[in-house]
């Protein structure tokens, strides 16, 4: 206890300093210089539903309006790190490589690291999170618990990925002297996370760029911003409002010049700066959040370690008969499962033709592309062999969708046990997986007492078996929604026939 209080005092510290700091190098959320940071549209703070820290209005914000400028002069991109630093630079360029541009930003990151509090950017490099829970950070017990084959194979080229890279790059970062503990492969995956997920888009460098206090935005799905009416009503009101340049310094909130494109962020080169806006209209107190694209759960995984219980981009992609792919000219990535349950537009109008005889295919085609119905009894034949796929693909996965929630529960529970003791003895009453995790983490019968403490190693472990487990659990259920729509239109069309 006394060292948790101690943590997160160090911990408003450091983002005190990050602040203060940030502030000297013109980092501000109000249009008037006043030397601080944050206080006039934002503030930090935590918020346990989404994401954990994250930054807050602390005054209605309307939408469009800028929020938070970040000058280039605070940014970390290879170009600024190059500049700055010659030995840096003329490893980088004497020697082209074949590595990415990412790889190049990871090399120059772990370097800055490296130099200590002389580096310019210690204050942000000092609140950076020290583990990060990406698919590359995936041991395979964690691989195995996703269970889904797709997602098992995506995961394993995720970390394989993760190696060949940081092979790739050890040559460079050792002629860069870095420190022996910055060479390793975990430093690798901590500095590769870290620019995986916090990096923004910048026009001159595929690697982005890493934004002090601007990396503290956290996620919600583009287009969730008009899932209340409020905001419906504004965006209506804001196609039709004026644009304001961001030199205007009256007390008239600045307005997003891209309104008309609803963009969230983005560097503007005008005044040399990141900039950052209100996508839709805040009450105070309210998380701000930002679109950082548009991600499927396993792609949030896999790029920034979390999944959206309540994601419009999720998508379940069930496997098809290669006459299905070849009788429509929908591409594959078209044909999948939306997380409500309800087929894409392209899987059903393939799947509609898959279903007429062949000789008829070419007459009705286009009422299929218009995504109409053909007959009743097409309907009904393809909802039925959509479902027959589902209950096929949940019928082969090892746990029911009942297991995984009672196993999360269990999960949950294990967050507030004091030891390995008590932690060990929940899991091991919760059947095979548990044992598995448990032998995974070297706490196999007879060795629960040989530690006593948790670990911060062991807990980072649960919390990526909590995530590959909320990730099939949202899978499965995606797959019964399927189910259940199939089964609504089956009998509302009987019910027509009847009728
Ligand atoms: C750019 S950072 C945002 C700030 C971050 N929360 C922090 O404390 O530094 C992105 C990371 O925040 C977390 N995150 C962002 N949005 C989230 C969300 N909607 N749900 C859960 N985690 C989220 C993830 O760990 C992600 O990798």
């Amino acid at each position: 206890m006394e060292q948790q209080r101690e943590a997160e005092g160090d911990d408003e510290e450091k983002l005190k300093d990050l602040l203060e700091w940030a502030a000297k190098l013109g980092v501000s959320d109000s249009p008037s210089s006043n030397n601080t940071c944050l206080g006039h549209s934002l503030s930090v703070s935590y918020f346990p539903d989404a994401g954990g820290r994250g930054l807050g209005a602390v005054r209605q914000l309307r939408k469009g309006e800028l929020i938070l400028r970040v000058p280039k002069s605070a940014l970390i991109t290879t170009p600024i790190l190059l500049q700055q630093d010659q030995t840096l630079s003329f490893a980088i360029h004497t020697r082209p490589s074949l590595l990415s541009s990412t790889q190049i930003l990871t090399v120059c990151l772990l370097y800055e690291v490296g130099k200590g509090n002389s580096s310019r950017w210690f204050p942000y490099l000092l609140h950076l999170p020290r583990t990060y829970l990406l698919l590359s950070t995936f041991t395979s017990f964690h691989i195995q618990a996703l269970q889904v084959d797709d997602a098992i194979w995506a995961a394993e080229k995720t970390v394989s990925k993760a190696k060949m890279e940081w092979v790739e790059a050890k040559s460079l970062m050792q002629r860069l002297h870095l420190k022996p503990q910055l060479l390793t492969f975990k430093a690798w995956l901590w500095a590769s996370s870290t620019i995986s997920s916090r990096t923004l888009h910048i026009p001159w460098d595929e690697a982005g760029c890493l934004c002090p206090v601007g990396d503290l935005f956290n996620y919600a799905a583009p287009g969730e911003e008009f899932n209340d009416s409020e905001n419906l009503e504004t965006a209506i009101y804001d196609h039709s409002v004026r644009d304001t340049s961001f030199e205007n310094e009256s007390n008239e909130a600045t307005l997003n010049p891209q309104l008309q494109s609803l963009s969230d962020g983005g560097y503007n080169e005008d005044i040399a700066s990141y900039c950052f806006y209100a996508r839709k209209t805040y009450k105070r107190g309210q998380q701000v959040l930002l679109s950082y694209g548009t991600y499927t759960n396993l792609e949030l995984l896999e790029h920034y370690g979390f999944i959206l219980n309540h994601n419009p981009n999720d998508k379940v992609f069930i496997p098809l008969e290669l006459n299905m792919y070849s009788c429509s000219q929908w591409p594959r990535e078209s044909m999948y499962i939306n997380q409500d349950g309800k087929p894409s537009y392209a899987l059903l109008c393939a799947l509609r033709l898959w279903a007429t005889p062949p000789s008829h295919r070419r007459l009705i085609s286009h009422l299929a592309y218009s995504g109409s119905q053909l007959s009743e009894e097409n309907e009904v034949s393809i909802m039925k062999w959509i479902s027959n796929k589902c209950h096929t693909i949940l019928n082969k996965l090892p746990t029911t969708i009942e297991q995984d929630s009672s196993l999360l529960a269990v999960l949950d529970k294990t967050q507030n046990l004091p030891d390995l003791v008590a932690v060990g003895k929940v899991l091991c009453s919760f059947g095979d997986e548990a044992s598995s995790f448990l032998e995974a983490n070297n706490l196999h019968k007879g060795n629960e007492g040989a530690d006593f403490v948790l670990s911060s190693k062991f807990r980072w472990s649960l919390e990526r078996w909590k995530l590959a487990v909320q990730w099939r659990l949202r899978y499965k259920k995606t797959l019964i929604d399927c189910i259940c729509n199939c089964k609504e239109v089956i009998n509302s069309l009987s019910c027509n026939v009847r009728c």
